[in-house]
């Protein structure tokens, strides 16, 4: 396992000319109360624990970051404090300098947009899933659909999925039009959590090549896959129980190494529950 504690120097010389897009300062998240000084996934004498401890770790505009690890090690919740649906109980995260706190939440999420494991349509059809974001944002409606019609094309999503509701598609099929309704609204940086768990291989291919050739965004993407993080990334977050354990350029990454890391982890956290 990699020194932790090297990894606690900023990671700007991975891109030392970029100004950092998103920036984290020493981010904890406990799960509730106020976390003692335990290592992560260890629990603290008044009952909460360190889920996420001691982040720091700049994001470059452009950036395809594949944040792996261990199931457990906190990916999603990393995720989640990245759009605000966690709030860190340590630390600091910037927008383009500007704190977190003093951006107002949906402004924030307008920019930083989450695509989580389950999406819901909410009693909505596939059409009127990707209008509503649009419309809120009060797009015209002819160039809404000209928006949507571009992705739907681009993400090969078939045109009769449309007028389908929720219970109408599969689980893959509900990823993709959960992530084309994340990108008609062209976010600066799109957060994928697992996004082709549930697609087939050239799918999936297919839709994380789309992502990769994007201009203009930055993807942080959650992914158990480490072939698929590995085709798709420029970097890799690795987190270990709660903490960031390596933060590399893609093409630097012992692949092999890592593998093996991560299913001892595995193997370690099974031990441990039975
Ligand atoms: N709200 C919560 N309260 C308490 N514990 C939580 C909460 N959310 C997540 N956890 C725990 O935090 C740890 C990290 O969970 P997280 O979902 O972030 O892991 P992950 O790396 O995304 O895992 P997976 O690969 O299985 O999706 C796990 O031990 C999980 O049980």
């Amino acid at each position: 396992m990699a020194n932790v504690a090297d990894l606690h120097s900023r990671n700007t010389d991975l891109n030392p000319s970029k100004p950092s897009q998103i920036r984290l300062e020493q981010v904890s998240f406990a799960s509730k109360g106020v976390a003692s000084g335990k290592k992560p996934g260890q629990r603290s004498a008044i009952g909460a624990h360190y889920l996420l401890r001691d982040l720091s770790f700049d994001v470059f505009r452009g950036d395809r970051i594949a944040i792996v690890g261990a199931s457990g090690s906190g990916k999603t919740t990393l995720l989640r404090l990245l759009n605000r649906l966690n709030e860190p109980i340590q630390g600091s995260l910037y927008l383009e300098g500007q704190d977190f706190r003093q951006i107002p939440v949906l402004q924030l999420r307008q920019q930083i947009t989450l695509v989580q494991q389950e999406s819901k349509l909410l009693g909505m059809t596939v059409r009127e899933a990707l209008l509503y974001p649009l419309k809120l944002r009060g797009v015209e409606i002819k160039t809404a659909e000209q928006q949507i019609s571009e992705w739907v094309d681009r993400l090969h999503l078939p045109g009769d999925w449309l007028d389908r509701n929720e219970l109408q598609l599969s689980v893959g099929q509900r990823q993709l039009v959960a992530i084309a309704r994340a990108l008609v609204i062209q976010p600066k940086v799109l957060l994928l959590d697992e996004p082709t768990s549930a697609l087939d291989s050239g799918r999936s291919d297919h839709v994380l090549n789309t992502l990769k050739d994007l201009s203009g965004i930055t993807i942080l993407m959650a992914n158990h896959q480490l072939e698929l993080a590995q085709s798709f990334s420029d970097r890799v977050l690795h987190l270990h129980r709660g903490e960031l354990v390596k933060d590399e350029l893609s093409d630097r990454v012992d692949w092999q190494t890592l593998r093996a890391a991560i299913v001892q982890s595995e193997a370690k956290e099974s031990a441990e529950w039975e």
